[in-house]
């Protein structure tokens, strides 16, 4: 294997995906270094989500393949690709909102398949992650608190903190500053930042420009279900290509 290819944790190789007559995905390639933060930008419809949905398993591809670490994961199944070590968060959170916090965190000990379900969270060192994770993510004081109760960011965090559980080597973030206040988009950034620095992979779809030029070293831009321009956020700004896809309106 050469140095780029285990250099790579992520690799999508020439993926298509229709919906009907619609191509969503067209020979789509994208690698992700390890130990990088991406970003993932375009205008609506350019097929960000999906590309996202084919690298986690809840969108089975047409045609191409994706490696996870060297191996294929395009037939995989969600969870087994959960378990493989690729956390994702979605654009409308997918936490459980009748759970308290902490119990919301319990059934990301038992998706792990850690623990069962019927028992009481008897190992003690689980219960102190996920403490630990709540700590980290900053909702420790809402732990009792039904996840249904949460602020959107708060809810944002939590999920945050369940995909943590599993101990990630890469984790997909699906518009995490979306409908979150300023203080905590700073939050989150510092959050990942030290995720990051702890040797963590972040890919990262975003409409918050701001948010990706200060946290991303590589912003990967999609058009029309493909990857039209990859390179730090000046290269990608100043991209001519990059500038139609977005009608002249550029990257504010
Ligand atoms: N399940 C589906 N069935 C039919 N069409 C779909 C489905 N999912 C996505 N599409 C279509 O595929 C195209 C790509 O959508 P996708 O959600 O991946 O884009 P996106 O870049 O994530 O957009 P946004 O930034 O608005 O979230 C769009 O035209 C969308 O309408």
């Amino acid at each position: 294997m050469d140095k780029e290819i285990q250099n790579n944790v992520i690799e999508v190789s020439t993926i298509s995906k229709a919906f009907g007559g619609l191509r969503a995905l067209e020979n789509c390639s994208l690698n992700i270094q390890a130990g990088s933060i991406t970003g993932l930008i375009g205008p609506n419809g350019s097929g960000k989500t999906t590309l996202f949905n084919a690298i986690t398993g809840y969108e089975r591809i047409d045609s191409g393949d994706i490696r996870f670490q060297g191996k294929s994961i395009a037939q995989s199944k969600p969870e087994q690709i959960f378990k493989l070590g690729i956390g994702r968060t979605f654009q409308l959170t997918r936490i459980f909102p009748k759970l308290t916090v902490l119990e919301n965190m319990h059934v990301a000990v038992q998706r792990q398949g850690k623990g069962n379900m019927f028992s009481s969270w008897s190992a003690a060192h689980e219960r102190r992650k996920a403490l630990e994770l709540l700590d980290f993510v900053g909702i420790t004081k809402h732990k009792d608190l039904l996840a249904g109760n949460l602020s959107y960011g708060q809810r944002k965090l939590l999920e945050f903190a369940f995909i943590l559980i599993a101990d990630p080597k890469i984790i997909l973030l699906d518009e995490p500053a979306g409908g979150v206040n300023p203080t905590m988009i700073l939050y989150l950034a510092d959050r990942i930042r030290e995720l990051h620095q702890q040797g963590l992979t972040f890919l990262i779809v975003e409409h918050n420009m701001e948010f990706v030029m200060n946290l991303c070293q590589q912003v990967a831009v999609m058009h029309q279900g493909n990857i039209i321009a990859q390179g730090t956020g000046a290269e990608v700004r100043s991209n001519p290509a990059v500038l139609d896809a977005y009608l002249g309106g550029g990257l504010e």
